[in-house]
């Protein structure tokens, strides 16, 4: 029997649902609304497209939106100058900086020169940091959006094995540590491991976030698995079609006969992380304002 899809757009789209109602009862106690800042530098079509979807789903929220679409050739200082700028701004209560910058601007030091109460991306070392030795800080939104996921699905973690393919700072590392953290047996594997197949294999719960299309195959999965796919990769078109389909770095359609639920791309991952951005901005603001919120419940 096929494996169950997780269904991530529903479950996003219910969770933007709850911070909504959240974020009005926010502005009703502080006389203002949550505030989120987003900053897009140069003109990369698929960074253009999540920005405007950021901007929406804030303002749908009832949160208030700040977008600087800043130009290609903006400098590191200016880029420094603006994120300063936002950390000073009491009405913003989260910022962003869309990934990737132009490659003439320091990525890190970007990140650096964010508040990290302000941070809701949770990817300043501070937030890295607190994560790592279980401080409340931020989390970044693509992995705690997939802990929702895998939670809502599998209820208690604890001892079962979890494979998070992928190392980057942003998805495999705090991806591991929530795992660890929700008492799972961790492994981290990444493109030299040896025997990847093999490894995969005894996972209970499969993370891929490796960037590869389709790279993880069927025979790959432990049957009964539960398959969270992280990849966005967009194949070349075909003939006649002006843009490729989009697959992520599991063989979907093979893995899902043996999986028992696996995460589907579009429409599994993906909305999650904005969810979990707009939930993360209700956190921020909540706390800059001294406002109390059960953080857990959502
Ligand atoms: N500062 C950040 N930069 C980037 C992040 C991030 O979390 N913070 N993540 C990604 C891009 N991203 C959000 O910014 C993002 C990626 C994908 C989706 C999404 O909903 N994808 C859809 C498919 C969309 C399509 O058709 O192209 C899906 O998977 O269903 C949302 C947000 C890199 N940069």
């Amino acid at each position: 029997m096929a494996g169950e899809i997780i269904d991530g757009k529903a479950f996003a789209a219910q969770l933007r649902e709850k911070v909504g109602v959240l974020a009005a009862d926010f502005a009703a106690k502080a006389g203002r609304k949550a505030g989120l800042a987003v900053v897009l530098v140069g003109d990369d079509p698929a960074s253009q497209v999540y920005v405007g979807s950021k901007g929406k789903a804030t303002l749908a929220a009832n949160m208030a939106s700040f977008e600087h679409r800043l130009p290609e050739s903006t400098s590191e200082g200016e880029l420094l100058a603006l994120v300063a700028r936002l950390n000073a701004d009491s009405t913003v209560d989260g910022i962003l900086v869309q990934l990737p910058l132009p490659a003439h601007i320091d990525e890190q030091a970007v990140i650096a020169a964010i508040d990290p109460n302000k941070d809701v991306d949770g990817f300043h070392v501070t937030n890295a940091g607190r994560l790592a030795v279980g401080q409340s800080g931020f989390v970044p939104c693509t992995p705690l959006g997939c802990m929702m996921l895998l939670t809502d699905r599998l209820g208690d973690l604890s001892g079962l094995n979890a494979v998070v393919i992928g190392r980057s700072n942003i998805v495999g590392k705090p991806m591991a540590q929530l795992l660890l953290d929700a008492n799972a047996t961790v492994t981290i594997a990444h493109s030299r491991t040896k025997d990847l197949a093999e490894v995969v294999r005894r996972a209970d719960i499969l993370v891929a976030a490796v960037g590869r299309a389709e790279m993880v195959r069927a025979d790959w999965i432990k049957p009964g698995a539960t398959v969270i796919d992280v990849g966005i990769n967009r194949l070349a078109p075909e003939p006649g079609a002006n843009k490729g389909r989009l697959v992520g770095d599991v063989a979907f359609g093979e893995a899902r006969e043996v999986a028992g639920a696996i995460t589907p791309v579009p429409g599994g991952v993906g909305p999650m992380t904005i969810a979990v951005l707009l939930r993360n901005t209700l956190v921020a603001a909540h706390r800059n304002a001294g406002i109390a919120l059960s953080e857990d419940a959502i």
